[in-house]
């Protein structure tokens, strides 16, 4: 069968499979307090598969809220979301939500961000054809073709406009195909033209999938509200309106006895006069929204226009205990549903269960994953740029300022220092990779809110990745400064110590990884990172012998700063096997910095053993200390995945 036939046929079924799958999303009762204030009260509604709701209402008045209600990221203490009229639906599998903020990685261009997003949201069988073929009909759809291989842009380059931004953003969810699709203010940033373009777009995808589209949007010109099969009306969290859009005037004339007035648009008038912002009496203000959600409730059973079909059958204590418990379940599996490896298969029709299946979807996106982040940190000066710069500096600068140590005692000091300096300032260093791993974070959040895939995927991609890129910033570094120093001659010792250095520095990069995932704030994150570092350097055992810390630090801290392994293994590596020349002084005898065992065997000279014995480090071994660098930075991801899977903002 040729490639089109495929698609064809692969298009055909799943129509034929969406239509078969009509979806009524429904919910009822909805009221969310948040401290005491009421967010929604009592908003019910129904949408069904083709059909487009358009959520309006002044600022503040519960759009966001119904959103994220409806997409189950918020519980309200009260009501059900249902759909099909099973409250356990999987919303992670079936609806995409297209925030306000768009979640982006700069550095990629249009077409690779849209590409991505349906790689990671199909089964990995899928042909790449068929993948292309959604990719282009997207671009196409959102008028991004001219600025399909334009990068989105960041801090350091700037990049498409905002409202492209915002279409790369409803791309990237309308790619996957969603069967319920959730936008939050989609049109924030776009002309009214472009506004109505975007929006024809997705009634366009919306009728041919049997997509629901929900989307929040404000002022919107009556043209471009006519897209709209429905209207919620919201204000003060209250239901000021439910029903198609073209009973809209009709309702303000006979219901609300405010008639639309001539030329004015119905849904600017309907705003005006439900917003009450500007009313300086608060029980005045509350007392308004309360009487105009009073006439609503009136007017729609006096019409028969129940906000949701299930308002016409019988509520009985049964079908409502069901109901009840139907959405306990479901905000239970919503919590363990935390503790997956991966998120759920969009394309497909439903999850997969099979252990093999699940392992190949979670192996697939992983590898998807580690493409991208690749493709990421090769153009983000910020993820590895700046560092590989840094190092490479400081490369050059310790091979110069401690250029050519030779071997005599009154340089071990020195010598000791260089070595500490190294695993300290590059394991700080490790902070200059947060921007881009926030960047990347949220990204992940955004994602995996939408069911594209779970932390596991991530934290593995984000591990492997950054492997490479960090060995390259330390290779540099260790070529510039290990025979300028003139450390332990040697290629074996040289490795060693590379290794070593790399160990280290992938210990505290991973330490860095996992603060910034529990703190996802720049500056917060930033603080706290370089402030756990400047503390492994005081118990790391080089400022403070080991022999002289206050035990209560010793006991603890010592024991499990990365720093403290590092350092100890970079001079066990450097000092074992060398000898370091003494002062004779005028009287004859023999100074040494360090106590030495040589001078009583006649030489006046310091073994390195006796370095290694004097900061307590000659008894150690190598392998074991090894293995401890590897347990540590192993804890740090293992964190660093618990983090991201229970905290998912
Ligand atoms: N986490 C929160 N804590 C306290 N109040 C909140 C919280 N989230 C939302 N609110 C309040 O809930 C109300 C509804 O907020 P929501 O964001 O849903 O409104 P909106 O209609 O989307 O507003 P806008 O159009 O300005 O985005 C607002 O008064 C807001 O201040």
């Amino acid at each position: 069968m040729s490639m089109h036939n495929t698609e064809a046929t692969l298009d055909v079924e799943a129509q034929r499979q969406r239509e078969a799958e009509r979806l009524d999303l429904e919910w009822e009762n909805i009221t969310f307090n948040i401290r005491g204030k009421v967010i929604l009260d009592n908003v019910s509604g129904k949408v069904s598969s083709g059909e487009m709701l358009a959520v309006m209402g002044p600022s503040g008045a519960g759009k966001s809220s119904i959103l994220d209600v409806l997409s189950r990221r918020t519980i309200a203490q009260q009501g059900f979301v249902t759909v099909n009229g099973d409250a356990t639906a999987d919303m992670s599998n079936l609806a995409f939500y297209v925030e306000q903020d768009d979640a982006l990685l700069g550095v990629l261009s249009v077409e690779e961000t849209i590409n991505f997003a349906a790689r990671l949201s199909l089964n990995p069988s899928t042909p790449s054809a068929v993948i292309r073929q959604r990719v282009e009909e997207t671009i196409v759809g959102l008028g991004l073709t001219d600025v399909r291989k334009n990068r989105i842009g960041n801090v350091v380059q700037r990049g498409i406009s905002g409202g492209q931004k915002r279409r790369v953003t409803i791309g990237s969810g309308l790619v996957t195909k969603p069967r319920i699709l959730l936008l939050d203010e989609p049109t924030s940033g776009l002309d009214s033209r472009t506004s109505r373009e975007v929006l024809v777009a997705i009634k366009d995808i919306a009728r041919k999938q049997g997509m629901i589209v929900i989307a929040s949007i404000h002022q919107p010109n009556w043209e471009t509200l006519s897209l709209f099969d429905k209207l919620l009306l919201l204000a003060q969290g209250k239901t000021m309106f439910f029903g198609a859009i073209d009973q809209l005037d009709v309702y303000l004339d006979r219901g609300l006895h405010c008639p639309v007035p001539r030329h004015a648009n119905p849904t600017d008038h309907a705003v005006e006069l439900v917003n009450t912002d500007f009313v300086l009496d608060a029980a005045e203000r509350s007392g308004r929204v309360t009487q105009f959600a009073e006439t609503w409730n009136a007017y729609a059973s006096e019409h028969h226009l129940h906000t949701s079909d299930s308002a016409n059958i019988d509520d009985s204590d049964e079908k409502h205990k069901l109901k009840k418990e139907k959405a306990r379940v479901s905000v239970l599996s919503s919590v363990t549903g935390g503790l997956s490896f991966s998120g759920g298969e969009r394309e497909g029709g439903g999850m997969m269960t099979a252990m093999g299946k699940r392992l190949r979807m979670n192996l697939s996106r992983t590898a998807i994953l580690m493409q991208r982040n690749m493709l990421n940190y090769n153009r983000n000066l910020l993820a590895y740029g700046v560092r590989f710069g840094m190092y490479l500096s400081m490369g050059v600068f310790c091979g110069t300022i401690w250029v050519n140590l030779g071997q005599t005692s009154d340089k071990v000091n020195d010598r000791l220092a260089v070595l500490f300096y190294s695993i300290a300032f590059l394991g700080f260093m490790s902070v200059a990779g947060v921007p881009a791993f926030l960047e990347e974070r949220q990204v992940f959040v955004r994602e995996r809110m939408n069911g594209l895939y779970g932390p596991g995927p991530y934290a593995l991609a984000n591990t492997l990745v950054s492997v490479p890129y960090l060995f390259a910033c330390v290779v540099v570094f260790c070529v510039l400064t290990y025979w300028s120093i003139g450390l332990h001659p040697g290629a074996a010792r040289f490795f060693k110590f590379t290794a070593v250095i790399f160990l280290s520095i992938f210990a505290a990069e991973s330490q860095c990884a996992m603060v910034s995932a529990l703190i996802p704030i720049f500056v917060a994150a930033l603080a706290v990172t370089s402030f756990i570092n400047g503390f492994w350097m005081c118990v790391a055992g080089f400022l403070l012998r080991t022999v002289d810390m206050p035990r209560f630090w010793y006991y603890w801290s010592h024991w499990i700063d990365f720093e403290s392994y590092g350092f100890y293994l970079l001079i066990f590596n450097d000092f074992r096997g060398l000898t370091f020349g003494c002062q004779t002084q005028a009287d004859g005898s023999c100074f040494c910095d360090f106590p030495s065992s040589l001078i009583a065997q006649g030489q006046c000279a310091l073994a390195g053993e006796d370095v290694l014995n004097y900061l307590g480090a000659n008894g150690i071994s190598f392998s074991l200390y090894v293995v401890i660098l590897l347990l540590i930075t192993l804890a740090y991801r293992v964190l660093f995945y618990l983090i991201l899977v229970f905290k998912k903002r």
